[in-house]
């Protein structure tokens, strides 16, 4: 049961505070790759955009892949001046227009003024959800559909409708994953919401299994070695740098101190991680090398991003390394919750279910 086909000629897009224009950028490119047209309201900082496509259908634009956007959602309408005393009555009638959901996610941009309305979220939310079981609208488990409200304020925003499918595992596009108290660094959450935004459960099981092996190059201090190796994959960490101790004591990593750029695996590899910060267009080269080469058959990997045209810079490399791989090799990419100034992006091979 996924509900009634309902038409939208909106999208609300939410992103990382100062990357709207970037967002906007995108989806100006993949409306006119779908013959679309469209323009964005955005301004800067907000964490949030609206992308607009009078007379047109914003479906086919909300189903295809993106590299900026955290999440986006078609609008079914805008809503205004909730009064205070019920701001759950007008919700609720919109709420009937989209039908009966699985879900419910409430969001708000992710700025200082947005997290401000965490305690109201959460308030309303136990109320709204209640309003909605009793009225038949919100039936956990059954269905696709997600029941989508943005809130721009407590009293304005856009309510709209999702599916994890094309809105995203998360609610704001933000997981909420916790880091074990062993984890080398930080950036072992990077790599995790990597492959659970940029993988599927199947290619997961695949591909992060004992026996696998990998490179890591620039691995120090270890996060996302320690990441592959807690999966029992078997990990050459190069870096200068040192890694914590305690992983090459306890898991299957071996360390080679040597650099990124010009050390060789002795043979064929089942992964490739970098998280070396350089120059993108170098990064990419690099990643490039290891792939045509044979070297590696899965790569996850940062691309830096440069201060101006950021997406039409990342777009460029990201076709030069599709034009440089087999065909079928899938690439995707992301600027995740976890990266600031760099997006990160997963390569698989063709047919992965035969390898
Ligand atoms: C952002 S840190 C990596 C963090 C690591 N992924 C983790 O999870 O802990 C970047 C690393 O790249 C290393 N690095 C930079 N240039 C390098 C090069 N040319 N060869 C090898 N390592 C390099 C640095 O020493 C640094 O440890």
């Amino acid at each position: 049961m996924n509900g009634k086909t309902i038409q939208a000629d909106t999208l609300l897009v939410l992103c990382r505070p100062g990357f709207e224009n970037d967002c906007a950028a995108e989806l100006t490119q993949q409306a006119a790759g779908l013959g679309q047209g469209g323009y964005a309201r955005a301004k800067d900082n907000a964490g949030f955009l609206t992308w607009h496509m009078p007379g047109e259908s914003v479906l086919p634009l909300w189903q295809s892949a993106r590299i900026f956007p955290r999440t986006a959602w078609p609008v079914l309408a805008p809503f205004r001046e909730l009064p205070q005393e019920d701001r759950i009555g007008p919700l609720l009638a919109l709420a009937r227009e989209v039908g009966p959901v699985g879900a419910v996610r409430l969001e708000y941009p992710d700025t200082n003024e947005g997290r401000g309305l965490q305690r109201f979220v959460r308030g309303f939310r136990k109320a709204f959800e209640q309003a909605l079981r009793k009225q038949g609208l919100l039936v956990p488990g059954q269905g696709q559909r997600i029941l989508q409200v943005f809130f721009e304020h407590s009293g304005q925003g856009f309510l709209g409708w999702g599916d994890t499918a094309h809105s995203g595992i998360w609610e704001q596009g933000i997981p909420r994953l916790r880091l074990p108290a062993e984890a080398p660094s930080r950036s072992a959450l990077k790599i995790e919401e990597a492959w659970l935004r940029l993988m599927t459960p199947q290619e997961r099981t695949h591909w992060l299994a004992a026996g696998r092996s990998a490179v890591d190059l620039g691995a120090a201090p270890g996060g996302w070695t320690w990441q592959l190796a807690r999966h029992g994959v078997r990990v050459t960490a190069v870096d200068h740098g040192r890694l914590v101790p305690a992983l090459l004591a306890d898991f299957p990593v071996s360390h080679v101190s040597g650099d990124a750029f010009t050390w060789r695996p002795p043979r064929p590899q089942d992964w490739l991680v970098c998280d070396v910060v350089d120059k993108p267009a170098r990064t990419l080269a690099l990643m490039e090398k290891w792939l045509v080469n044979g070297w590696a058959k899965v790569a996850v990997f940062n691309l830096k991003l440069p201060m101006k045209q950021r997406h039409a810079t990342v777009a460029a490399l990201l076709s030069r390394l599709d034009a440089a791989l087999p065909p079928g090799t899938v690439i995707r990419a992301a600027q995740l919750y976890h990266d600031r100034e760099e997006i990160t992006v997963v390569v698989l091979p063709p047919l992965m279910a035969s390898r």
